[in-house]
This record gives structure tokens, sequence and C-alpha cells, in this order.
């Protein structure tokens, strides 16, 4: 099983390129379900769930490969699918396989797909999108594991989700494109990788308002078309792979541009960084991070967008571990997100959690160890934690990190810091 070797104490200086959003692309490529024409993503991250995803349509009958000459490219075909089903096989690595729920019920009128089970960060249920698609008219019982739906026609109804849900918020949007008559979507997720899918969407024929607002309207349309052509829709970057390497380079000093970076995106986290001493410079399409002096500890609570994203928790308790003062740290997302608490301290940091929330007193230096990653974004933040410890860190288990980090170490070693991956 590969590992990250870490040794900690460097500075970061240079540019590194920011990669297309996981949460955008993992919608997007589901998305392609619609229409029986082609559909080119571009800017799609090199990761695991991205490899998921595209087994996942494979196996459903499309076509669905990366350019060989072109490897931020992806064509997806579904023209040719024959079984709107997901398997526990593949969902059961990516809960973002649900996705494919709304598009296949959409289209095909039926579709089976496995119910992802609950993960790390929490129990994650999925009662939104399945309440959200019986309001259009659509059958769903639950047998063996499986979500099984049926719907001859969708029709549009005005749907308020109990909670503000990302992934609910886009299967219901991509069910509503094809449905009869107008859905409205109230208490809609206003993460920017929805008014991305939107976006693609209304490139491919559907008709939209109100995305990046809690109120999305859209008039069903009898088909969507492809988008073809050398761009097809180019995939918004990354937020959370930009945040992280902001955190990174907060964390060890140094100067670095992220490119193909949207720092309107990242407004919450950015402005934590300033109150915690970084300077960050805020360009069109680039974002410049200098750090130089110790930083202060900064408190903050997770929430939903435009707040402060519950997937830069981890990374940014990394950074409050090495902080100058005490913080108080809130997750108010997912019930279980503490999970890099115990590694962190196997570092040296003092964090004491209360519920769903975490005191961390900042301490002068980490000590290098060898420690777990649990989830993605606790990868992350082990992966910062070791780029500042003394000496030697071995983080364990990174299949998590590759699951949503494109070549992560790659990029990091391109700024300077030393770090492997080993056997
Ligand atoms: C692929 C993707 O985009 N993943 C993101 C998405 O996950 P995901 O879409 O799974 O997260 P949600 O926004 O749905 O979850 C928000 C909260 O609502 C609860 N809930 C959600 C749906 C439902 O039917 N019932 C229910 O109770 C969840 O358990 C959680 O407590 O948004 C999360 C919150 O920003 C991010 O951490 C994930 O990175
Ligand atoms: C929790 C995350 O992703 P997912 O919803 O794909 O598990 C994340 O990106 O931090």
């Amino acid at each position: 099983m590969d590992k990250l070797l870490i040794h900690g104490g460097r500075r970061l200086n240079g540019d590194v390129t920011i990669s297309g959003a996981k949460n955008a692309a993992l919608p997007e490529l589901c998305a392609a379900l619609l229409t029986a024409e082609p559909v080119t993503l571009t800017n799609v991250p090199r990761l695991q769930d991205v490899n998921t995803t595209l087994k996942l349509l494979r196996n459903m009958g499309a076509r669905a490969e990366r350019s060989e000459s072109q490897p931020d490219q992806v064509l997806i075909d579904a023209g040719s699918v024959t079984s709107p089903e997901a398997p526990y096989d593949l969902v059961k690595t990516m809960r973002a396989s649900i996705l494919v729920l709304g598009p296949l019920l959409a289209r095909f009128g039926e579709a089976t797909v496995s119910l992802p089970g609950g993960c790390a960060i929490g129990s994650r249920p999925v009662d939104q999108h399945i309440k959200g698609l019986q309001a259009m008219g659509a059958e769903i019982t639950v047998e063996h594991g499986y979500i099984i739906a049926k719907a001859r026609k969708l029709k549009g109804v005005r749907i308020t989700t109990d909670m503000v849900t990302v992934t609910g918020t886009e299967n219901l949007l991509m069910a509503a494109t094809l449905a009869d008559g107008e859905t409205v979507l109230e208490n809609a997720a206003q993460e920017p990788e929805i008014p991305d899918l939107a976006e693609m969407l209304i490139a491919m024929g559907a008709k939209i308002e109100g995305h990046g607002t809690s109120k999305i309207r859209v008039q069903g349309v009898e088909r969507l078309h492809g988008l073809a052509g050398p761009v097809g829709h180019r995939i918004v970057p990354d937020r959370i792979e930009a945040g992280t390497f902001l955190c990174a380079v907060a964390a060890t000093g140094g100067d670095v541009v992220l490119k193909n970076a949207c720092a309107s995106h990242l407004e919450a986290v950015i402005e934590k960084l300033r109150e915690a001493g970084v300077a960050i410079e805020a360009g069109e399409n680039h974002i410049r991070v200098t750090s130089d002096a110790r930083l202060k500890a900064v408190s903050f609570r997770t929430s939903e967008y435009p707040a402060f994203p519950t997937d830069m928790q981890a990374q940014f308790m990394a950074l409050n571990c090495v902080a100058e003062g005490a913080s108080r740290v809130t997750e108010t997302i997912f019930e279980n997100r503490f999970m890099h608490v115990n590694e962190l301290v196997r570092l040296g940091a003092r964090i004491e959690v209360d519920g769903h929330t975490a005191m961390v007193q900042g301490v002068e230096q980490l000590s290098g160890a060898t420690v777990m990653a649990t989830d993605l974004r606790a990868s992350a933040s082990l992966v910062i934690a070791g780029l500042v410890a003394d000496g030697e860190t071995i983080v364990d288990r990174i299949y998590h990190l590759d699951r949503g980090y494109d070549q992560m170490e790659a990029k990091l070693r391109g700024i300077g810091a030393d770090i492997e991956r080993v056997k």
C-alpha cells in the first residue's frame, strides 16, 4: 500500500497549477448520461474518483474515456447505455456514485443504484435525493441494499429539501432538466460546483435559472443534446485543492502562486488566512500566497457555501496546530469529521474535542511520526502537518488522498517540499 514519506521544514516557493474540481467533475460526468449524444469535458482532474466514475459509466454500456493526447479531456458517449444500474462494488468506493440516480431516472425512466454506505466522516444518508425524486413522481423502493426507481415521466414540482445538500441539489437539478414542466428547488446548495453543473446543462439545452442562489428554477425540456468540440465544458478549478495549497504554504512559510485558481470561490478561507497573518493577493485567474512570520491561531466554524467549507476544516486545523495561541474549530456539517485529530496529536499537536468543537492550543513545533489517513481531507491535513514537523513523517493509507487530489506529492515537490511516495 502506498505511503507518503515527508521530511518537514522546507519552505515552499514557486508556482503550482490547480486542477479541475473533483466535486464538479463527478456530477458533470454523470450529467453526460442525460443525452444520447457525445459529451466532452476538459480540465478533468486525474483522480481515483474520476476513474471510478468512468468505470461506472462503462459498466452501464457507455463509452467513457480519457483522451490519450490531451489527458485533461474526457469523452463520454452514453448513446449506448444498456443497463441503467450502479452496482455496490463500484458505489462502495465512492459515495458520489449516487449522482447517476437522477440522470438515469430522467432519461431511461428507471434506475437501480446501490445505496452508498456511511463513511468515516458521518452516516451521510440520501433520503433527500429519494424524497425529491418521489415528489417528482418516481416510485422508489429500497431492496437488498439497492434503490430501485421507476418513473414513466418525471414531473416538475416545488421541492424544499430539509437541509442544504450539495449532491442532493445536483441530482434533483439533473433530473428536473428532462421533467415535464417547471421544477423549483428551494433551499438549494450554492457551492460553485452547482452553477458550474448548471452552465454545462444549459450548454446541453437545459432551461435553468437561479443557479448559484438558494432557489433554482428548471423548465423541463424534451431532450438534451451533446457537447462536442475540443473544449466541450471546462470544469471549474478545484477550490478545495487551492485552499489546501494555501494552507500548506501558510504553514511552512514561502511564496507561491496558484495558477488556474479562483479566489472568489474561497473568500471565507482567504479571510481566515488573512486574519492569521498570511498575505494573499487574489488575481483574475491566480492566487499568490506569502507567509513569513509565525501565524496567529484563528477560530472558525464550518457551514454551507459561501461560509467556511467543511472540506477545508482539517487542513486549516493543521495550520492552527502550529500557530500562536488557542483556537476553536466547530464542525456543523458532518457528525464525525474530527478523525484527523488523534493523528495530529501523534505529531505533537494539542487538541481537545468536545462534541462538534475542537479546541486547539498552538505549539511551536510538531515532531514527525507515522500517521494514518482516515479520509480525504484528513489525509491532506496530515500532509500539511508533516511538511512543518521536525524530522520524518510517514502518512499511511494515502488511497484516500488519491481519491481527490491530482498528483499532490508531485505538485508539492515542484514547489520545494521534500515528499515522496513509497510502497
Ligand atoms: C461529491 C461532493 O460534492 N461531495 C461534497 C458534498 O457531499 P454531499 O453532497 O454528500 O454532502 P451534503 O451536502 O449532501 O451533506 C450535508 C449534510 O446533509 C446531510 N444529508 C444530506 C443528504 C441527504 O439526503 N440527507 C442528509 O441528511 C448529510 O449527512 C450532511 O450532514 O458536499 C459536502 C458538504 O459540503 C462536501 O463535504 C463533499 O465534499
Ligand atoms: C467528503 C468529500 O468528498 P465525497 O463527498 O466525495 O466523499 C470531500 O471532497 O472532502
